[in-house]
């Protein structure tokens, strides 16, 4: 893996944010997060302000990879990038955003569940796909059978992953790290418990170390 999938691969867990005041929030939950031992975002565009909180989000912890959710047209990608974003996360598998992604030298980790969307992955030549959502595809029996005519690829399953099955998720080596929200909900954010957040990202990474490590 590059550098960067092999970052996020290290940390084993990638929080899905979606921020209503990044202003406020943006900062506070990057110290959260990074505090926690979980220096990686997923920040989706499904909040208005997704570019300012990206921006707000590496201003605070400049290490911090920071992504860009929910993506859907060629001009997010482009917000993104201008918000410092180093990673595009889609929900589908969209070729014109992967070659564009490409062609702007930005990382993208498409939405792939199928035969199909993979089929069409390989011709791009990426590592990481999100796995979205993957409870409600199959989860990790889905993931793993999907794996052998595609070994080649690494997965981020997201959708469904808690603390409960998150173990399950990382012990098999498909899996290149899990995305969530249960680590930020919207409950967690907006009543600015940031202790509580760093908390679930300490479990978290416990649990990301003992996968795989047994
Ligand atoms: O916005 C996106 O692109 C998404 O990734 C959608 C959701 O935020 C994930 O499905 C998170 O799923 P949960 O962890 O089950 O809440």
């Amino acid at each position: 893996m590059n550098a960067l999938n092999q970052a996020i691969s290290d940390i084993g867990v990638v929080p899905v944010i979606k921020l209503n005041n990044p202003e406020r929030d943006a900062a506070p939950l990057a110290k959260a997060l990074c505090e926690g031992g979980v220096p990686v975002a997923e920040v989706t565009f499904r909040a208005a302000g997704a570019p300012l909180a990206i921006k707000a989000m590496k201003e605070t912890c400049p290490d911090m990879i920071v992504g860009a959710g929910t993506v859907t047209t060629t001009a997010q990608i482009d917000e993104a990038i201008a918000a410092g974003a180093q990673v595009i996360v889609t929900p589908g598998f969209d070729p014109e955003l992967v070659a564009y992604a490409q062609s702007k030298d930005i990382a993208i980790y498409p939405g792939c569940t199928t035969p199909t969307d993979y089929h069409a992955a390989l011709k791009f030549g990426l590592e990481v796909l999100k796995f979205f959502p993957a409870e409600q595809s199959g989860g990790l029996a889905k993931i793993k059978a999907m794996s052998a005519p595609f070994p080649q690829f690494k997965v981020m399953p997201t959708g469904g992953v808690s603390l409960k099955n998150l173990k399950d998720y990382l012990s098999s080596p498909v899996i290149a790290a899990c995305g969530g929200s249960y680590m930020v909900t919207a409950d967690l954010i907006d009543n600015h418990k940031w202790d509580e957040i760093t908390d679930l990202c300490k479990k978290s990474r416990e649990i990301v170390k003992e996968a795989r490590n047994g």
